[in-house]
């Protein structure tokens, strides 16, 4: 139907039943204009700020005789001409550029894909694939420096690149907002800016631990957050822990933010990082060439945080000027240039250290753990070190079966399965899996 015939037939409605007063209708309602956004979404524009105001007051009025006249429920908001076309320049202006993303943009390309970011990288790029479907919102969480912000400005570029309506936020930058608007008292201000977040096709909140937890922040991200799920538009949203952890929300949103997808960032593992040590040597344009065995020391010892790696391959570029071209950076080089910084402590690291921490805890004998025996205590010193073998030093099944008395990678494959149900099941047990591991890799 013709969006000027809904209108009259709104206010046509609303005037014989008596549903707003008639004296609102005439200064208000009939002097308003319909905009169609999408089958979905309808924005009121409304000639004064105060217009804008008294109309909310009645939007419920508004949803369910839309719902009468359209049969469905579309979202409705209420704007003045000028605020709307403020927010519609923009968005016009942007298409007609062909956007190119700065040197030094955070995208897909540049992000080192393994196995501790592989899951949540793909799930970053299924939202880019089909935005507001299932996987929404995405939720990504995991420890500082392990590329949660380079994910969401990825999705952020690739959605800008397709032409989509973005909108990227740190929480501090969201809360800020929202008290502006709360604080200068004036409803049309908040709708304004609800208008605003609203309009875009990606809402991507980074950082949402750090959200302001007061009541009226809290309703204004709720709001925002239906109004994205209900349009089929694309939330995004990162956290240093998952949504259950988050402490001062309400269930409502802890609900909300699990509705869709939330998928770690681990740890990373030492080949990942490794890969991203080769990445950034290169990227910086290190003239030297630089040993494996010194690159794995690296990754073995500071592959905590990405943003350390990147100080490391700093200080390998300094070291690198002062030396000649010819010189080949060696393990030598790496333990003396860095010996002062402080180690994740991976650097002796091996499978030894593992099988020991285990045996010690379970108090079995490192033979006992190669050996045949099945005692429980034996079996789950055995399975657990496996585990560990494979979590922490991503070493292969066949790799794992040969340093474990000579096994079959199949066996390997079901002692670590074996774990992992466990782990699954039994939360003492996840709890003992946990300081184990924060023992052995001296956390
Ligand atoms: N897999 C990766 N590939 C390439 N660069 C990465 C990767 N992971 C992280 N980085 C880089 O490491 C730095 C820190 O990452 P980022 O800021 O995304 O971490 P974060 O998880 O958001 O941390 P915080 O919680 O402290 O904000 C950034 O420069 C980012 O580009």
């Amino acid at each position: 139907m013709e969006t000027k015939k809904i209108w009259d037939q709104l206010v046509f409605k609303l005037t014989k039943e008596k549903l707003i007063d008639q004296d609102i209708i005439e200064e208000y309602v009939a002097t308003s204009e319909l905009h169609k956004l999408s089958d979905k979404e309808f924005v009121v524009l409304v000639r004064s700020n105060l217009g804008v105001t008294i109309l909310n007051e009645f939007k419920d009025v508004f949803i369910y005789e839309f719902k009468k006249i359209l049969n469905d429920y579309v979202s409705v908001e209420f704007s003045t001409k000028e605020v709307f076309d403020k927010n519609h320049k923009k968005e016009e202006k942007k298409e007609n550029n062909s956007l190119t993303l700065p040197a030094g943009a955070l995208t897909f390309d540049n992000f080192i894909v393994g196995s501790s970011n592989k899951q949540a990288n793909l799930a970053a790029k299924s939202v880019i694939a089909n935005p507001g479907s299932s996987f929404n919102p995405l939720f990504i969480y995991g420890d500082s420096g392990l590329g949660k912000t380079h994910l969401l400005q990825a999705i952020k570029n690739q959605a800008s690149l397709n032409d989509k309506k973005v909108l990227y936020l740190t929480s501090e930058e969201f809360t800020k907002k929202v008290v502006n608007a709360l604080n200068k008292g004036d409803l049309s201000e908040i709708e304004e800016l609800k208008m605003e977040i609203n309009s875009n096709e990606f809402f991507i909140l980074d950082d949402v631990q750090f959200l302001s937890k007061k009541d009226k922040t809290n309703e204004f991200f709720f709001n925002i957050i239906n109004n994205f799920t209900d349009n089929g538009k694309q939330l995004v949203f990162s956290s240093d822990k998952t949504p259950e952890l988050l402490n001062g929300f309400d269930k409502r949103m802890i609900t909300r933010f699990n509705s869709g997808l939330s998928t770690p960032i681990n740890s990373l593992d030492i080949p990942t990082a490794k890969l991203i040590i080769e990445w950034e040597i290169k990227k910086q344009g290190l003239k030297q060439k630089v040993k494996e065995d010194a690159v794995v020391y690296l990754a073995q010892n500071f592959s905590d945080d990405v943003r350390k790696i990147k100080g490391l391959v700093n200080r390998l570029l300094f070291f690198g000027i002062q030396n000649d071209l010819g010189h080949v950076i060696d393990l030598e080089d790496v333990i003396d240039l860095f010996k002062d910084t402080p180690s994740a402590n991976l650097g002796l690291l091996n499978v030894k250290k593992i099988k020991e921490v285990v045996a010690k805890k379970y108090d079995v004998t490192l033979k006992a753990i190669d050996g045949k025996a099945r005692t429980t205590a034996i079996k789950n010193a055995r399975h657990l070190s496996m585990y560990f073998a494979k979590i922490i030093l991503n070493h292969t099944s066949t790799q794992i079966g040969a340093e474990f008395g000579g096994r079959d990678h199949s066996t390997v494959l079901s002692a670590i399965s074996r774990i992992e149900k466990l782990i699954y099941k039994e939360k003492e047990f996840k709890k003992i899996v946990e300081s184990l591991k924060n023992e052995i890799i001296g956390k």
